[in-house]
């Protein structure tokens, strides 16, 4: 944390103009607010086309809204980014040159999360579950990560060490092959440019079929931290897969390593060391008890009322197969996840009540 929050003091909140000013005589640069910073982060940790693409995509979008709100005092002062059309001022040119860029970018950057996005279903198709690592930033996701699949992914004691989401596949974790994925840190108070950038990237998490939360357990704002990653979750409609939180560093901590169960049996926590490697076997327990639990595999009848129902399971792809008997009733097995089980239920009418009796009991 310490990296930025030194240069945090001297920039956090909004500065009046002439404080801008004085600030920019003073160091030099023109890195005023949080956003900025953050964006300047984002910028050197980027690895993949689709990182470096948001990352200066939320920057020049940024930098437009300052050029409207408040750079106008510095017009004078500024070299401008490029070739003045007739009659522009360097203000209108700046804005016209950055609008092009945005829209470039834009363009762009749809057309690579429209092949993620494919690639995503294809993984939805192949139906290996996906176990999505989740929490504020320094949290210790990528040693984890590192830990659980025995591969090398950066993981240092900085802010968003890791920004392109990483998907690994395990052979053998919960008996069958899961995908695990490591994923940009969350941090408090994320610019809402900053959200919307790398909105796309948090969405992966929703592919999920179980969220691990992982907390920093020596981390003196802990709780602070960990309210803002479920609310984060909440905010991108991850809120209602299955959880699974997995106190970190406890080797900083006085709490022993190993699962941790509610009164009915229910796994509530684990605590574990990534650095260290205690409590790993307690986790992947965890894991291979959890990562089930989102999945329905079962068969359902369905009549000829039901034909909505029927084209709605095959076009999502769940259907293994179906066997229909002599009185015209179709015998199907599926497996799918239970939050489409829910989506189903919207069909409402006798689909949605079916649904909700034979699927989701
Ligand atoms: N003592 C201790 N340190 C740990 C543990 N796990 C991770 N760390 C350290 O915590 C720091 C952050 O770890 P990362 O794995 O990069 O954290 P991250 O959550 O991936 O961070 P971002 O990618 O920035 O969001 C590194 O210095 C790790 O060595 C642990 O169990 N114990
Ligand atoms: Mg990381």
């Amino acid at each position: 944390m310490a990296e930025l929050s030194a240069e945090l003091v001297l920039v956090n909140g909004r500065l009046s103009p002439i404080q801008e000013r004085n600030l920019v005589r003073r160091l030099g640069v023109n890195v005023l607010d949080r956003t900025t910073l953050i964006l300047d982060i984002f910028a050197q940790r980027a690895r993949s086309h689709e990182g470096k693409l948001q990352v200066e995509l939320a920057q020049l979008k940024h930098l437009s809204t300052r050029l409207v709100r408040g750079w106008t005092h510095l017009e004078r002062q500024r070299g401008g980014i490029g070739m003045r059309g007739p009659g522009e001022t360097q203000l209108e040119t700046d804005r016209r040159l950055l609008a092009n860029r945005i829209r470039a970018l834009t363009a762009r950057l749809d057309k690579v999360e429209q092949r993620r996005a494919e690639g995503r279903r294809a993984r939805e198709r192949g139906e290996t579950p996906l176990i999505a690592l989740v929490g504020y930033t320094n949290a210790g996701k990528s040693t984890l990560f590192n830990r659980l699949t025995e591969s090398a992914v950066m993981a240092r004691d900085q802010l968003f060490a890791t920004l392109d989401p990483t998907v690994r596949r395990i052979e053998s974790l919960a008996g069958s092959p899961v995908l695990l994925s490591d994923t940009v840190g969350f941090i408090r108070d994320l610019p809402h440019e900053l959200v919307a950038a790398f909105r796309a990237t948090l969405e992966e998490t929703l592919g999920a079929s179980l969220v691990v939360h992982v907390i920093d357990a020596a981390d003196p704002d802990r709780a602070r931290h960990q309210a803002v990653v479920e609310e984060v979750l909440d905010d991108i409609g991850a809120a209602d897969l299955p959880l699974l939180r997995v106190y970190n560093k406890a080797d900083l901590t006085d709490h022993a390593p190993g699962l941790e169960r509610d009164e009915g049996g229910e796994i509530r926590a684990v605590w574990v060391s990534a650095a260290t490697g205690e409590g790993m076997d307690a986790l992947k327990r965890a894991l291979s008890e959890r990562v089930g639990e989102g999945r329905i595999h079962r068969w359902i009848d369905l009549g000829p009322d039901h034909a909505r129902l029927r084209s709605r399971l095959f076009a999502l792809g769940v259907v293994q197969q179906e066997r229909i008997d002599e009185e015209g009733i179709c015998h199907l097995e599926v497996e799918l996840d239970r939050r489409d089980a829910r989506l189903l239920t919207r069909l409402g009418g006798a689909d949605g009540k079916l649904v909700e009796e034979v699927l989701l009991n």
